[in-house]
């Protein structure tokens, strides 16, 4: 295992839900397991100023909710916590930095991470404020949370001002559904093995699904996801970077900018989607009351926090084009939605079928080969194949080779924050989106949103505890396809 130099993480928000729910947990496990170097510092801010004790308690309090049992060791968690300080810093008030100045001095050689664990409005306050109290140092880096901006122009005018601020090296984009398992491992499976590469173009790949459902609600992040939707919230980022590492021809390298490159140019050859082409290859679906597990939930114009009027999108369906010599004419299919059936993320690949049948019969609907790929909640590997039925006859039937990453590797599976936390302070960029990658998809999606701003219909609506709406069905039905769903 490679070792760490000694860092100091001044961690933003360090009392807001993603510190205590993912962050400071990812770090408390690689703690655990060894990983961190001793002098290795976790320095938390908020604006309410509190004593060391009640955050270390509040943290503690946060760990016995969410850890589980066997990983919260009263020992190792004493060991931790002599990492942590909490210093109150008002982010957009320059004179509030002094303290958190103190408790850097003199500890500029030190490898130091500014994690941005706020709202995306105080992202160019805090970068400034920090340079206006020499806080940043040669060997300094910033993480910057999603949402990067609210539209094109927004993701641009924070970008320059912080790119004014560290140098495009020093900034860490986190895409958490980047630093997912099985993420990589299909960079390990396109890559890694001949096998599929000779398959993995418009000759043989009838269409291509990535589907991330989600069965919560807006979970207490009304305020926010009211003036987001899930195109901004989830497509934008999460499901055009897994597109990217689908549809991506092989880098030269794992280094950064090679990946980088490659998934730049997915990004730009989209098909533009505006106007009519926007409104015919889209689906915008808002959740109305229903149940899920068998608890009723209530619609998303009942939750606290939502405008009653509201227009917002909470699901998405999307027919995407690349235009290139690898994807013309493939249609990728893009959908998420909160409140739906199961939680379940899944990229699947269809192959075409064979082009002359000399079976009489086949079993089974869709098609006969598929390549599954699956997140959550579950990760694995599933290749769907056709063979002969047992019995005289040659009938066939649908069979499957499985790769339960569980079984396999037998390792505990590692939060995506806990992989991508290490990259940061391993200096490793691969997993994290470039200015240019993020302004790619901002321009892909953005005339998608006018489109909607215009038109005369409201999201369409679908019962909380299903797929969505029908005119999502409606969409891959009309070419003959439907949305992979496996019993
Ligand atoms: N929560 C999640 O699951 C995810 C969150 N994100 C992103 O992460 C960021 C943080 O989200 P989340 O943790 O949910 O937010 P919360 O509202 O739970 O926490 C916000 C944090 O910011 C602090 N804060 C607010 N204003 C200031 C200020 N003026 N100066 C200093 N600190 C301030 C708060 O401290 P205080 O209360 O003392 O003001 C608190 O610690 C957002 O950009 C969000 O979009 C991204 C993906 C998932
Ligand atoms: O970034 C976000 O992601 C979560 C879903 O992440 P997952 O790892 O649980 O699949 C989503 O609920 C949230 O709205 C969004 O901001």
């Amino acid at each position: 295992m490679e070792q760490l130099s000694p860092f100091d993480i001044v961690l933003f928000g360090g009392t807001g839900d993603l510190s205590l729910r993912k962050l400071l947990p990812a770090l408390y496990r690689r703690h655990r397991a060894g990983q961190l170097p001793e002098d290795g510092r976790i320095i938390a801010t908020a604006r309410t100023p509190m004593s060391r004790e009640a955050f270390l308690d509040r943290v503690h309090d946060s760990y016995r909710e969410r850890l589980d049992a066997d990983e919260l060791n009263e020992t190792e968690w004493r060991r931790f916590a002599e990492r942590l300080a909490f210093v109150p810093v008002d982010a957009t008030d320059s004179h509030s930095y002094a303290q958190l100045a103190e408790a850097l001095a003199g500890r500029d050689g030190r490898c130091r991470v500014f994690y941005l664990a706020v709202a995306p409005g105080l992202f160019v306050d805090i970068c400034r404020n920090l340079q206006a109290n020499d806080l940043v140092t040669p060997r300094s880096r910033v993480v910057l949370e999603k949402p990067l901006g609210h539209d094109l122009a927004s993701a641009r005018a924070i970008s320059e001002q912080i790119g004014a601020i560290f140098p495009e090296e020093a900034i860490y984009r986190i895409d958490h559904y980047l630093g997912k398992e099985t993420v990589q491992n299909l960079i390990a499976l396109r890559f890694g093995n001949t096998l599929f590469e000779p398959l993995w173009r418009r000759e043989w790949v009838r269409d291509v699904q990535i589907s991330v459902a989600e069965q919560v609600g807006v979970a207490g992040r009304a305020g926010f996801y009211d003036r987001t939707g899930a195109l901004r919230d989830m497509v934008q980022n999460h499901l055009l970077q897994l597109l990217c590492i689908i549809a991506m021809e092989p880098p030269t390298s794992i280094e950064a900018d090679a990946v980088r490159d490659e998934k730049l140019k997915v990004l730009r050859a989209l098909t533009r989607l505006e106007g009519r082409s926007a409104l015919q290859n889209t689906v915008r679906g808002q959740y109305r009351a229903g149940a899920i597990g068998g608890q009723p939930v209530p619609g998303y114009l009942d939750e606290d926090g939502v405008d009653e009027d509201s227009r917002t999108e909470t699901f998405v369906a999307i027919k995407a084009e690349i235009a290139n010599w690898r994807w013309s004419g493939v249609p990728f299919y893009l959908r998420t939605g909160k409140r739906l059936q199961e939680r379940n993320a899944e990229i699947v690949v269809n192959f075409r079928e064979v082009p002359h049948s000399i079976f009489d019969v086949t079993y089974g609907t869709g098609l006969p080969n598929k390549l599954v790929i699956q997140l959550q909640p579950d990760e694995g590997l599933r290749l769907h194949l056709m063979a002969k039925a047992r019995g005289d006859q040659m009938r066939l039937r649908p069979a499957a080779l499985d790769l339960d990453f569980a079984e396999t590797f037998k390792q505990r599976q590692a939060d995506a924050y806990e992989r991508l936390l290490m990259d940061v302070l391993r200096g490793r960029l691969t997993l994290f989106m470039r200015r240019d990658e993020l302004y790619a998809a901002w321009e892909w999606i953005e005339p998608i949103l006018e489109a909607w701003n215009q038109a005369a219909d409201a999201p369409k609506p679908y019962t909380a505890g299903t797929w969505g709406p029908a005119a999502s069905s409606a969409l891959l039905g009309r070419e003959g396809a439907s949305w992979h769903e496996e019993a």
